[in-house]
């Protein structure tokens, strides 16, 4: 089927690759010169595994290609896939400028029949908006169908998550829309949960709503689990051998960040506040969220009491391994706090320093390596689980920093291996071990 996607983000260009990698023909079409040309190059401007071979392969077949031109992007596609960013707007809502604008340059360009698919993340109710967009701008005379085909890919492993998702979740008011849709995702051979348009919608918001819940939750359960001497780890265990529950999502730590829970959240809040319904949980997902992240320096610290002139190495930077992405990573905040208290920083990520330095404060140093930021530091604390930081030795804090004071936002280690290891360490709903 001949195709184009709108966006080429996590999901604009991964969705683009991945349906070429069925044998599709796929167009991307990004108002982001730059990054156009690096894909028609063979690079992808994003961290994922497996991306950029997926990528050279299909260029290389001309199964993929990329432009920023809407003209040339649309010509004969029988599928237009929406795939721009929906940021959080300044009271919590989603922002649709970026939906708006790609649907009224689809309408000046489109010149043939199509099925407009949404990708983003949006309201309930945004797709009868953008048909609504798209059939008031068109400039030829033609006829579009709508329909919802929510993402549910992780950061840090999109493709394989594409290829191995539990469901496809089309939704549209069209049968025929509906049966073109069940077509293209034929390939991917996953279970297919058709249905409406605004129940589409509502599944995405609900999904991530829910797991986001199901973070905050764990993290309130570590909290009190520390106070009264239970240990989160074995709690999490128990509790997730429960079916109903499950054990996945229940990792305590310093909070959920990323490009998508916290947005989410708050914006599914905000479609209930618009219709006078409020939603007392998510509310509290939130809150409980946001405390989260300072609980790992209130605990530092409660411990070391003065951090001026004291040198702490931060370990970890993207909101999660695997991803250069800091979209609402808890190491921003976190940083910021220690530079406030009078802390020198000096930051290991493995992928996302690159990032890291557009939006962390100018102070903050970085390392080439875990040894080399913990050389010589006060503190240390863990904020991204990433494999190079999970596999760093024990001994490593021993033998470099000056006392080995460990605090663990990501419970990486666990307990028994840190007992006589030397490092006194600090982590989330769990006790305190003197190594
Ligand atoms: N990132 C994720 O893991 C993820 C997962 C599921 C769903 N989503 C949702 O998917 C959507 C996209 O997220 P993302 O992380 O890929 O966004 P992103 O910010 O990484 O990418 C958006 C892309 O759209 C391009 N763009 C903006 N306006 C355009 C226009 N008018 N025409 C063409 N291109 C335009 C931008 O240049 C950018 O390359 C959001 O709604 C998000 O909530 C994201
Ligand atoms: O037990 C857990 C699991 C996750 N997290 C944190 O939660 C955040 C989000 O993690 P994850 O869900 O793995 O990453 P995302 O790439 O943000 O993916 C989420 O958001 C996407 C965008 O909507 C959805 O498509 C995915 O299904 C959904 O998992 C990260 O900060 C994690 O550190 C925890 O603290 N504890």
């Amino acid at each position: 089927m001949k195709i184009a996607v709108i966006g080429t983000g996590y999901v604009g260009l991964v969705t683009g690759v991945c349906l070429a990698e069925l044998g599709h023909h796929v167009t991307c079409i990004d108002v982001d010169q730059e990054k156009v040309e690096k894909l028609n190059s063979g690079k992808s401007p994003i961290y994922e595994e497996g991306l950029e071979e997926l990528l050279q392969k299909n260029l290389h077949n001309e199964q993929v290609e990329f432009t920023t031109e809407y003209q040339q992007g649309l010509k004969d596609k029988q599928l237009v896939y929406l795939a721009v960013g929906t940021p959080q707007g300044e009271d919590g809502s989603a922002d649709l400028t970026y939906i708006e604008a790609a649907s009224r340059d689809i309408a000046e360009h489109l010149e043939n029949d199509t099925v407009i698919v949404t990708k983003s993340t949006v309201p309930v109710g945004t797709n009868e908006y953008i048909k609504e967009i798209i059939e008031a701008n068109l400039v030829h005379e033609v006829h579009i169908k709508i329909a919802s085909n929510p993402e549910f890919l992780r950061q840090g492993s999109a493709v394989y998550d594409t290829f191995h998702g539990d469901r496809i979740v089309i939704g549209s008011d069209d049968e025929e829309a509906l049966e073109l849709l069940e077509a293209v995702n034929a390939g991917f051979n996953l279970p297919i949960v058709k249905t409406d348009l605004r129940s589409a919608e509502m599944i995405k918001y609900a999904s991530n709503a829910f797991l986001a819940t199901k973070i905050s939750f764990i993290n309130e359960m570590a909290n009190l689990s520390e106070k009264i001497g239970a240990n989160i780890d074995h709690v999490a265990r128990g509790m997730g051998m429960d079916k109903r529950i499950g054990e996945s999502f229940l990792n305590a730590g310093i909070g959920f960040g990323g490009s998508c829970f916290p947005k989410d959240t708050r914006a599914i809040i905000s479609i209930g506040k618009e219709i006078a319904y409020d939603m007392p949980i998510l509310e509290n997902v939130v809150d409980v969220n946001e405390r989260q992240r300072s609980i790992i320096v209130d605990k530092l610290l409660k411990r070391v009491y003065d951090l001026k002139g004291k040198k702490v190495a931060v370990l970890g930077l993207s909101f999660k391994p695997n991803t250069d992405d800091m979209r609402e990573a808890p190491s921003i905040a976190v940083t910021e706090k220690l530079l406030e208290e009078g802390a020198t920083v000096v930051a290991y990520d493995p992928v996302a320093v690159a990032n890291a330095k557009k939006v962390l404060p100018g102070q903050v140093n970085y390392a080439e390596s875990a040894e080399e930021a913990v050389q010589g530091a006060d503190v240390a604390i863990i904020l991204t689980e990433w494999k190079q930081i999970k596999e760093f030795p024990l001994t490593g804090y021993k033998e470099r920093m000056n006392k080995a004071l460990l605090f663990d936002g990501r419970n990486c280690f666990n307990l028994d291996q840190v007992k006589d290891s030397g490092v006194e360490y600090h982590s989330i709903g769990r006790p305190v071990i003197y190594g």
